[in-house]
């Protein structure tokens, strides 16, 4: 888009450059303070605070109901907060109405104008600015080329697919370069292939303009996918923010364990720091190892220890190993190794199941700790059903909480 000396008739609305030049923008950088909503007399935000950076990509994940809508809402300035301070590049907008804000919003349902070409659709938000009409033209011309339907303007809604709709409202919504760009589960609609291509384009789209962006969704994957962080949201509070890596491989609380990704959960009895880790004793007998998440627990502590079934390594008893599994000196290596739990951490049990998942596959082996599951890497050499083997895992694969 070119670079734009239009003045707008919306308090905080942006008069600046164009988005394609935007990329390390040093504008919307958006604070929430103590954020607090009641709705039909009950509470459901209770008390956010985010600070984002500008150009970041963040997104609310969490289940249904937990608030993330709401906050969102709230940031676009379609609720007010009960308490708290919304503020973006250091100006207090709670009070501002919506459509003084600088936001630009897409919805699951695409909200488009019927009635209206795809291109006066997008052209929509300059209008309302009172921007002319060849100038209009030109602009929604660039947005159509920006989101990859060039040639689709004169269109209708109800000649587009799915996907098309959202990247029309995509286009609709950015074409206003607005301060954040806001997403509320956007690609639900969408059947499972063409969600995973439009988060790619939308995630690549939105490093390139650089407009700082938030994501509402319940999708985990979604969320790990494209975000440069993530709330992970459960009854109007945030759980943990982070990298998605921070959030994927420490689980700040059970919640955040078990709604992000597959893990095993093993409850056991903190038992000492040691070189690699924090031990943490099964049973009577069996010793495992992991990282500790915040305060590393004391000695006899109940502990809660979160291990991916990709973390885990099934290998063979060295007493009763196969001939073709010969055992190594690591216990890092993938299943085909043995160890000796005498002297290494690990978890014996039997095997109980075993499921050919096409690319990888899912191995159920019943330990004195319960199932624990594990996921093995294509070309994996398959325990057999009934194989007593030993579940072990790298310290750093695995981490461990306070017992809730
Ligand atoms: N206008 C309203 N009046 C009363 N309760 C409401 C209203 N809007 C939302 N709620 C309730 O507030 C809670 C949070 O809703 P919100 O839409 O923010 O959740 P969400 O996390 O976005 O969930 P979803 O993914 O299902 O949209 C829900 O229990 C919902 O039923």
């Amino acid at each position: 888009m070119t670079a734009g000396t239009e003045t707008v008739d919306t308090a905080g609305a942006p008069t600046g450059p164009d988005t394609a030049a935007r990329a390390g923008s040093t504008r919307g950088r958006l604070v929430l303070e103590g954020i607090h909503k009641a709705l039909g007399g009950k509470a459901v935000v209770r008390g956010i605070d985010l600070a984002m950076e500008p150009g970041e990509f963040l997104t609310l994940l969490g289940p249904s109901g937990c608030g993330k809508s709401t906050t969102l809402n709230m940031v676009a300035g379609h609720l007010l907060p009960d308490s708290g301070v919304v503020e973006v590049d250091g100006r207090d907008i709670t009070r501002l109405p919506a459509n003084r804000r600088a936001m630009g919003m897409v919805f699951q349902s695409y909200a488009l104008f019927p009635h209206m070409t795809v291109a006066e659709n997008i052209a929509f938000g300059l209008r309302m600015r009172k921007v002319g009409a060849a100038r209009r033209r030109r602009r929604a011309a660039e947005a159509l080329e920006l989101v990859g339907l060039d040639g689709m303007g004169e269109r209708y809604p109800r000649q587009l697919s799915g996907g098309q709709r959202q990247r029309t409202a995509l286009a609709r919504a950015l074409i206003v370069e607005p301060d954040l760009l806001l997403l509320d589960e956007p690609f639900s609609n969408l059947d499972a292939q063409l969600r995973v291509r439009l988060r790619e384009e939308v995630a690549a789209l939105q490093r390139r303009v650089g407009t700082t962006t938030i994501l509402v969704t319940h999708d985990q994957d979604e969320a790990l996918a494209v975000s440069d962080r993530i709330a992970v949201m459960a009854e109007g509070t945030i759980h943990q923010l982070d990298a998605p890596e921070t959030v994927y491989l420490r689980p700040a609380t059970d919640f955040v364990a078990q709604f992000v990704g597959e893990v095993n959960v093993l409850d056991g009895i903190a038992a000492g720091a040691s070189g690699a880790g924090h031990r943490c004793r099964i049973g009577d007998t069996h010793l495992v190892t992991a990282t500790p998440v915040g305060t590393a627990p004391g000695d006899g502590e109940a502990v809660r220890l979160y291990v991916r079934p990709e973390a885990v390594r099934v290998l063979a008893v060295p007493e009763k190993g196969r001939s073709e599994r010969p055992p190594t000196d690591t216990d890092t290596s993938a299943a085909g190794a043995s160890v000796d739990t005498a002297t290494r951490p690990g978890l014996p049990g039997t095997v109980e199941a075993t499921r050919f998942l096409g690319t990888r596959v899912r191995c159920v082996v019943a330990t004195a700790a319960g199932r624990v599951e594990a996921t093995l890497p294509f070309g994996s050499e398959v325990p057999t059903l009934g194989e007593e083997v030993i579940c072990a895992w790298q310290p750093q694969h695995a981490s461990l909480t306070a017992r809730p």
